[in-house]
């Protein structure tokens, strides 16, 4: 089974091409030109994954996922975060799921 690590494995590579030449990696390039970059492209992923998802075509769904999920990685990497504050933040709700949907409910009332 492939486990969180080939995220981790992956943030550092993007963590590694902070800096680096642009015309030598695709990260470098995306990080060089900056975060209204960054958001357009992770714009662009999550529209193509609703559209696979619309089509059915399940092959083309996980590719288009896997570049949504490269793509936020790469976000996170802009702001000085990674894969792990979102997997810890996942975890913090697995032992507060179904209490923060009472309390938001309860919120606006
Ligand atoms: N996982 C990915 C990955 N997924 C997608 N992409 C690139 O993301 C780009 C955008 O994909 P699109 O389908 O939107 O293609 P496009 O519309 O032609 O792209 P644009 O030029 O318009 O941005 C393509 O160039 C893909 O090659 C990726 N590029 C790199 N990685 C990983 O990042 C690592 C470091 O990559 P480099 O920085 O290039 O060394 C690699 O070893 C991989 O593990």
């Amino acid at each position: 089974m492939i486990s969180t690590d080939i995220l981790r494995r992956l943030a550092e590579t993007i963590e590694a091409r902070k800096g680096a030449d642009p015309a030598s990696s695709y990260v470098a390039k995306l990080l060089d030109r900056g975060l209204d970059d960054i958001l357009k492209k992770v714009g662009e992923e999550a529209v193509e994954t609703v559209m696979a998802a619309k089509d059915g075509d399940r092959l083309h769904l996980v590719r288009e996922v896997a570049d949504l999920w490269f793509h936020t990685l790469v976000l996170l990497a802009s702001q000085g975060l990674g894969p792990d504050d979102v997997l810890a933040e996942l975890a913090r709700r697995e032992g507060i799921s179904g209490i923060d949907e009472k309390n938001s409910r309860g919120a606006g009332q």
